[in-house]
């Protein structure tokens, strides 16, 4: 699914009315007509009292529509409009009137601190004061209003967006914003949606398709696609009849050092769970024995170091290599580090110690073959990038890196966020419960063994983040959140693939 931007969106707007030949007015009522349905669903004629508080733009236009559709189903409604400007859009004064001609009232003028009502935690609130055109940060008495909303502990519906968010420009420290139970969000979800420290204001969210120009959309360049099911089955490649182990490629994975070859255990486990023909595990001598035990169908090659690897010697022609899970960053293991990626001529995975190693040594920057894949958590790529002032400032700093670099970054998160140049893919499977030991280790597993399997690199980053997701969300039915263990996920890699093609999840 495509996430754009409020520029794109109000682009989007008016190719729609242009094309379905419509006035805004008409839209507007479209989509309010659309939210209403959603809300009377669940409320079902309940004589709970309604505040509805509506901006003067679009997005309080929405909301003055949504007044009024409730007030002519007999709910209990009280619309206030926040008068912070003169600049009223012509279909907010089309829907002001309207609502008078239902109420042969006007809605309640707020213009001060003081003429904030009291909100009861057994009000439902309707926030429709600002939408994609919000342009400066929300402060002063408003900035009460938002606050007294958020305390008062009534369930809370923001219109579109959570007023106070930005969409897709970082979010100002000192911005009021509303804290929404659910938010009704138009088209697609905005980028705000999903980064750490924006994501939760919008409560859950519901993306409703108000039916805007589908040429339009399908010709924008999207900020950023967002992952879903239907994305990764369209990535999936199914294999041929005819074919051999050798047409799946072989992942060789440089990983461990004392104490840490469970790190090699489980990313060499999970690439040969993900489908790759061969997987070789190259690690220090100390962990060959425990490798061979504990999964037989990985080979393994001892380096000549015995507690940590000091080397790089294969006799491999032809492998993809994921280097970094628990190497360490010791002299002699930057060394070996730096000699495995020098022999490199095709992409390459590189996580954990690896990505520290970059980050110490930037010019083996320059050894990186082109488009290969990091996997940083925020440690490492706090280290790889510097830091960063916001989720929005951690993307353009990401999106400037992999540009500089022609690197494929995968930012781990809530929402991993695989970054190429300028284009994004937001991951939406997963679980708090991956957010344990080891489960960076098993992504880099999958992802490598997609790339072994000829998936071209950004699509494997992509591809495997979404299947790394999706297996945590099926073990997780089992194991529950707390009992998710990496191994766990990794087995869950066959059930998440079948579950992309089942036909009752559709
Ligand atoms: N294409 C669509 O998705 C559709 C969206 N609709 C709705 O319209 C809004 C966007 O409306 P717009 O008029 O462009 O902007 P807003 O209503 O969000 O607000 C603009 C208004 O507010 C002023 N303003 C901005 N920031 C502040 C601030 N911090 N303090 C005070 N005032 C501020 C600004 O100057 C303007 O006057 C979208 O979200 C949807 O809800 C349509 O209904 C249909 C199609
Ligand atoms: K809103």
């Amino acid at each position: 699914m495509k996430i754009l931007t409020a520029a794109q969106l109000a682009e989007a707007d008016q190719a729609t009315l242009k094309s379905q030949n419509i006035s805004s007015t008409d839209l507007m009522e479209r989509v309010s007509t659309l939210v209403f349905n959603k809300i009377h669903e669940r409320l079902n004629g309940a004589p709970v009292p309604v505040k509805i508080f509506c901006g003067i733009g679009n997005n309080g236009g929405d909301g003055l529509a949504i007044a009024r559709h409730m007030i002519q189903h007999g709910y209990h409604v009280t619309t206030y409009v926040t008068n912070c400007s003169k600049k009223r859009s012509k279909d907010f004064l089309v829907n002001y009137d309207k609502v008078k001609e239902v109420t042969k009232d006007w809605p309640i003028l707020l213009d001060c601190e003081e003429d904030i009502p009291e909100i009861s935690p057994k009000d439902i609130v309707i926030d429709a004061i600002f939408g994609i055109g919000l342009n400066r940060p929300v402060k002063g008495w408003m900035a009460s209003l938002f606050n007294r909303t958020n305390d008062s502990g009534a369930f809370t519906v923001s219109i579109d967006m959570p007023s106070g968010l930005f969409s897709d420009t970082a979010q100002p420290a000192d911005s009021a914003v509303i804290q929404a139970d659910h938010t009704f969000t138009f088209n697609s979800p905005k980028l705000s949606f999903f980064l750490e420290d924006t994501g939760n204001y919008t409560g859950t969210f519901e993306v409703l398709n108000i039916g805007l120009d589908p040429t339009f959309i399908h010709q924008a360049d999207p900020a950023a696609m967002l992952i879903t099911r239907e994305s990764a089955q369209n990535i999936y490649r199914p294999r041929k009849k005819f074919s051999h182990k050798g047409d799946y490629g072989h992942v060789l994975v440089m990983a461990g050092s004392k104490g840490k070859i469970g790190a090699a255990v489980l990313a060499s486990t999970a690439a040969i769970n993900s489908g790759a023909g061969k997987v070789t595990a190259y690690v220090p001598s100390c962990g060959n024995d425990i490798l061979q035990s504990s999964v037989p169908e990985v080979m393994t090659i001892a380096d000549s170091g015995v507690d940590q690897l000091n080397d790089f010697k294969t006799e491999l022609e032809k492998y993809i290599l994921c280097v970094g899970p628990g190497i360490g960053t010791s002299d002699e293991v930057v060394s070996a580090f730096a000699k495995a990626i020098k022999l490199q001529s095709s992409p390459v995975l590189i996580d954990a110690d690896g990505i520290n190693i970059l980050a110490a040594n930037i010019e083996l920057l320059k050894d990186v073959p082109a488009k290969s894949i990091l996997t940083p958590h925020d440690g490492e790529l706090e280290r790889l990038l510097g830091g960063w002032d916001s989720s929005m400032e951690r993307l353009d700093k990401a999106r400037e890196f992999s540009m500089q670099h022609d690197v494929i970054l995968v930012l781990k998160g809530a929402h991993s966020i695989t970054v190429y140049k300028d284009h994004m893919y937001i991951n939406d499977s997963g679980n708090a419960g991956m957010a344990t030991a080891g489960s960076g280790d098993v992504l880099s597993g999958i992802i490598s063994s997609f790339m072994a399997q000829s998936y071209d690199p950004l699509m494997a980053a992509v591809f495997g983040a979404y299947i790394h997701g999706a297996s945590g969300d099926i073990a997780a039915q089992t194991y529950a959140h707390e009992g998710l263990r990496a191994g766990i996920i990794s087995n869950f890699v066959g059930p998440a693939i079948l579950q992309l093609f089942r036909q009752e999840n559709k």
